[in-house]
């Protein structure tokens, strides 16, 4: 057996399923993605792209099957030090600055070796708004931020619900080379998309969700 063969990959879904009132939204799901791949969660609206993430960070519960981080079973509570989830919401503190933000977010999570909240407000452009209040951001400001938290977060794992959203162009490749450099350090992100998609250059599989009727 070549040695790639015997490293079991970074994140994979078995028989993983989630109901709402006795119904399906997914599943049963079967997927793999390994370090340095990226996995496109695609599907229309309502097809169940955000419930899936938020399965596999442990924020609800499935009614079926196992999320397996390097080849080991990992239960909903321990997922936070693996997976690094960008939602809809930005999850930001509104009467905190920028920079406060991110302090406070790298005490809570921890903090990638060697990185600084000023860098990382360097790296999404808003070096010059450190000490911008949220609630005084625009929503692609407050999605930048949430990206610098993403960047500073020592998790392998990133799942980025609908990344490009609120974002203007810059913003837009600068998430592709945010997880170009992810998957280039041996991590993995799930993004999820409509479908219209700018891929970052980086391997990808596909995962094509149907809204169940
Ligand atoms: N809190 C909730 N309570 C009840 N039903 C919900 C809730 N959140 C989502 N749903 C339902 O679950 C299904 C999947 O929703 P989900 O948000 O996962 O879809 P999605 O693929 O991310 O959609 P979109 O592309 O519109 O963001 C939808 O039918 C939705 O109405």
């Amino acid at each position: 057996m070549s040695e790639s063969a015997s490293v079991p990959p970074l994140l994979a879904a078995r028989g993983l399923c989630f109901l709402r009132d006795a119904r399906p939204v997914f599943g049963p799901l079967d997927f793999d993605v390994a370090a340095g791949e990226a996995l496109l969660v695609q599907g229309g609206n309502g097809a169940g792209k955000t419930t899936l993430l938020r399965v596999l960070a442990g924020l609800l519960e499935p009614d079926g099957g196992t999320v397996e981080v390097d080849g080991a079973p990992v239960a909903r509570a321990m997922r936070a030090g693996t997976m690094a989830y960008l939602g809809h919401l930005p999850g930001l503190k509104a009467d905190l600055d920028a920079i406060e933000n991110l302090e406070f977010l790298a005490r809570l999570q921890g903090c990638r070796a060697s990185q600084t909240a000023e860098r990382a407000l360097a790296l999404v452009g808003l070096a010059s708004h450190a000490h911008l209040l949220v609630r005084q951001m625009s929503a692609g400001q407050k999605k930048r931020l949430s990206l610098a938290r993403l960047w500073m977060s020592p998790a392998p794992l990133w799942l980025l619900d609908e990344p490009y959203a609120n974002l203007d162009l810059q913003g837009i490749e600068l998430v592709n080379r945010m997880v170009r450099a992810q998957l280039e350090d041996g991590g993995a992100a799930l993004v999820t998309t409509h479908g219209a998609y700018a891929a970052p250059p980086v391997r990808t599989r596909e995962l094509v969700l149907d809204a169940v009727a």
